[in-house]
């Protein structure tokens, strides 16, 4: 039996892991949930695993609290944006495993995040990084030759950029493969979750970023690859469904039998492969600039998107413009000279003021 922490158990990746416990009471079982604005849900799904309020924390320091005075196996971070960092570390702090949903947290964090993590400490959840992790497993590490991350390419796979200016926040809603929650489904839209996707396949797996591609794939059937030496690439693939990583996120490495569908084979597929577009989707080439560069780059990437895509949503912000304010913001950004946890959360800060004033003067 494994005890779980989920944080961010009202969202879409909280529901769906609360979905795979529910399935599977001999091997799993809640002893921790959090919430932020949702406080309704959060008391529903706290009477169904009869857990006591001391047991359901609200915001981001009462998870990382409840992370910390909680004893438990495994914590799945399924909270949205760099808030998550706390529980993050927490986690790694206190010796569980992380279930990894929260890319955030890893990004902003980087080589600080990973000094905290033990071998196989973080597992992902994120599709495309259980996909790598599963495909890992086909050969060593020294024989890998490149990760092929997938992309569905979003609702706009196609548009020029004249066709980016007039986009609404509900167009951008509409992901074509996958439902999920309202900041990574703009993300996917803007091609900025590929790129954070770059940055977390590097830290995860140890591989430069000259060896990182991405390839888009409309169906999200093949949720990645990874070449080996010898020419071999080895996919894993399934129809879109987050039950299956986050199920292995919490077994991790055991699989749990009927969380999701199979492809089915008798049936007729047509998979599709094609690049990306980066000269009207800037912000794949940027994600890995800053990826390069590192030091609070990459938590100036990701605070500036998160304001944008705010105020894109309040009707302050085209869409276009999204990939201008985190460009003109990483631009300006002057990185600290030694990293720590409290250099990102002031360049954080700092990216989050920068993009406010830069929103409200476009
Ligand atoms: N959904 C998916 O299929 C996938 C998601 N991910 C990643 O998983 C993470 C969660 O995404 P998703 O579930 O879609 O998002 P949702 O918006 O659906 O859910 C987010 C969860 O985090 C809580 N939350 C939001 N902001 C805060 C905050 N500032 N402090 C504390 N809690 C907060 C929400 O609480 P409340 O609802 O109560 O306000 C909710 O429980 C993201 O990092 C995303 O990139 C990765 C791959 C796939
Ligand atoms: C399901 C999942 O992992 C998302 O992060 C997904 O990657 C979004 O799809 P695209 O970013 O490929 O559109
Ligand atoms: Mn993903």
């Amino acid at each position: 039996m494994r005890e779980v922490i989920v944080i961010g158990s009202t969202g879409s990746i909280g529901t769906q892991a609360l979905e795979v416990i529910r399935a599977n009471p001999d091997r799993l079982k809640v002893v921790g949930l959090s919430g932020f604005r949702n406080l309704d849900l959060l008391r529903a799904q706290a009477e169904e695993f009869g857990l006591t309020e001391s047991k359901m924390a609200v915001g981001p320091d009462a998870a990382a609290a409840l992370v910390r005075s909680q004893s438990c196996d495994v914590v799945l971070n399924g909270m949205t944006g760099s808030a998550g960092l706390a529980v993050t570390v927490a986690a790694l702090e206190r010796g569980r495993t992380l279930a990894l949903a929260n890319k955030e947290s890893l990004i902003v964090g980087g080589p600080l995040v990973k000094q905290l993590s033990k071998p196989g400490q973080i597992v992902p959840v994120d599709s495309e990084h259980s996909a790598i992790a599963q495909a890992m497993l086909a050969g060593k590490n020294s024989e890998v030759q490149k990760l092929i991350l997938t992309a569905s390419g979003g609702p706009f796979r196609g548009f020029s950029k004249a066709q980016l200016a007039q986009v609404t926040p509900a167009q951008a809603l509409r992901h074509p493969t996958w439902d999920m929650g309202k900041v990574v489904t703009t993300n996917s839209a803007s091609l900025v979750n590929k790129g954070l996707e770059v940055i977390e396949a590097h830290l995860l797996f140890d591989v430069p970023f000259e060896r990182i591609e991405v390839t888009v794939h409309p169906q999200s059937v093949v949720h990645s690859m990874v070449e080996f030496v010898d020419g071999s690439v080895i996919a894993q693939c399934s129809p879109p469904d987050m039950k299956l990583p986050i199920a292995l996120g919490m077994m991790w490495p055991e699989r749990l039998a009927g969380v999701a569908q199979a492809v089915d084979w008798t049936k007729s597929h047509t998979w599709t492969f094609e690049p990306v577009d980066e000269a009207v989707f800037g912000s794949l080439r940027l994600a890995r600039e800053v990826g390069m560069a590192g030091s609070t780059f990459p938590a100036v990437y990701n605070a500036s998107n998160e304001q944008a895509v705010e105020a894109f949503h309040a009707g302050a912000l085209r869409f276009d413009q999204i990939f201008d304010v985190i460009e003109s913001c990483v631009s300006q950004h002057v990185p600290t000279a030694e990293l720590s946890l409290a250099a990102v959360l002031e360049a954080e800060r700092w990216a989050r003021v920068t993009a406010d004033s830069l929103i409200a003067n476009l």
